[in-house]
């Protein structure tokens, strides 16, 4: 099996994450359970603020909270010196609740409502990431009626195309993100923003897509970013401070996945940065970067019980477990892949061939299509890898199925960050008419 960051398998044969062996994790918390392995989270916060530090510039680790967004996660953020990407009023507040610096939290999304951006007002978030020319005006004038002057980053779509899923590749020219340079609309908002008295303008930002492995196209969305300013300077006598050159940076979730270390990926953006800006006698700007998946992609495992299981011979055999695409819909979104394990049996020959479905009334509710696992049992753990990322934060309640626990785990000790739904929560926000009311109803 794939070991990594504190996983191992110990003298019992059970997976080990953290110090801690996930059958007594299981005992403890029941299944399904996110485990988090804190080092490795810790480790890629560390891996990234390293490689900055070693170029040079000066820069901004900006961790996208919506792979994964928790007070605790919020927490071990700002430990690690990070600053913070949020998307919504949710991933505001918990990040707010967990005590995050407002000034390092910077604010995306193609449609934020007039609420949502009075509460980062109100909160005096650092920076705001302009989508489009409608919330230009809005947040001028939001801000104005709080005699407020607010940083801008406006989001522009460099052109460069990601080798990457369609769903999650960003940076072309028909996407539903940001200002388009080819066709003047960057070089228009920058016109408006600078001119609007209650932005401040601090630069652009640009995000090319997810789950990426190549460092050519976040180098060449960082020269067109970078050709861009130039032109903005020339042409408007206006020069950027910051640039963000978002996220994206892939991991490993199966064999053959080949990302890079992270290291290479900073490397390669802040050369092509100091290449572009160094020969044009322009101040090299601040660097900005909102990894998400790569923080805690490979720290998350999700572990299961194997209940029942169903053999087509000559065709196939299903194994279902106790979660499925509530709590990982990528499979379902993405055809995403994963590796897992039979977390009680770790070490034994993965020699079986079946296919992981989740509980869901879906045919489509499969995690894993012809997954290699020692012969799976009724009752057998199953732990899939990777897991960390866009999992729990995209996790849905989907025939009214609870979301799961999540656990930390660091040097043997375990930590639960997130309780598991209860039935009552999934009950929580429904209201029956009196009208409707029947006297035997459950209490
Ligand atoms: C604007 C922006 N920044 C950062 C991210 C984080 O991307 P990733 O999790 O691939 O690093 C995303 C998601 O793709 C995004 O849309
Ligand atoms: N949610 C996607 C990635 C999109 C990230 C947000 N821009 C995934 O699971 O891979």
């Amino acid at each position: 099996m794939y070991l990594h960051g504190t996983s191992a398998i110990n003298g019992q044969g059970h997976l080990e994450i953290g110090g801690c062996d996930v059958t007594e994790l299981a005992k403890q918390y029941g299944t399904p359970l996110y485990i988090v392995d804190e080092t490795l989270v810790r480790q890629r916060a560390r891996e990234y603020v390293d490689a900055f530090k070693a170029s040079g510039l000066k820069f901004q680790v900006a961790y996208a909270s919506k792979a994964f967004s928790v007070m605790a996660m919020c927490a071990i953020a700002e430990q690690e010196g990070l600053s913070l990407d949020v998307v919504s009023d949710g991933e505001l507040y918990t990040a707010l609740k967990a005590g995050f610096p407002a000034q390092r939290i910077h604010f995306h999304g193609n449609n934020k409502t007039p609420d949502e951006i009075n509460m980062a007002l109100d909160a005096q978030i650092g920076c705001f990431v302009v989508d489009n020319f409608d919330e230009l005006a809005l947040l001028n004038a939001l801000a104005g009626d709080k005699g407020l002057k607010v940083n801008v980053l406006l989001r522009v779509t460099p052109g460069v195309e990601a080798h990457t899923h369609e769903y999650i590749s960003t940076g072309q020219q028909d996407s539903k993100f940001g200002f388009d340079v080819e066709s003047g609309a960057a070089f228009r908002a920058v016109r408006e923003a600078n001119g609007l008295p209650n932005l401040e303008l601090l630069g652009v930002h640009s995000h090319i897509g997810s789950q990426i492995f190549e460092v050519d196209g976040f180098e060449v969305a960082a020269s067109k970013v970078a050709q861009f300013a130039l032109l903005v300077r020339d042409e408007l006598n206006v020069t950027f401070p910051v640039i963000n050159l978002g996220g994206g940076f892939g991991i490993r979730y199966v064999e053959g996945d080949t990302p890079l270390p992270v290291a290479t990926y900073v490397q390669a953006i802040t050369s092509a940065i100091k290449d572009n800006f160094g020969g044009a006698s322009y101040p090299i700007p601040e660097i900005w970067v909102e990894p998400g998946r790569s923080i805690v992609g490979d720290a998350g495992t999700t572990l299961y019980t194997i209940g029942t299981s169903k053999d087509i011979p000559g065709v196939r055999k299903y194994i279902a477990v106790d979660g499925g695409m509530t709590d990982n819909p990528r499979p379902a979104l993405y055809e995403s892949k994963y590796e897992a394990v039979i977390a009680n049996r770790a070490g034994e020959v993965a020699d079986e061939t079946v296919t992981v479905a989740g509980k869901c009334c879906e045919s489509g509710d499969k995690l894993i299509i012809d997954c290699q696992l020692a012969k799976p049992h009724t009752g057998d753990l199953l732990a899939v890898l990777c897991t960390g990322a866009y999992n729990y934060s995209m996790a849905s309640n989907y025939n009214r199925i609870r979301r799961p626990s999540v656990v930390f785990v660091k040097d043997g000790h375990s930590d639960l960050v997130v309780k598991r739904e209860s039935l009552d929560d999934i009950v929580g926000n429904d209201i029956l008419p009196a009208r409707m009311k029947k006297v035997s109803a459950v209490q």
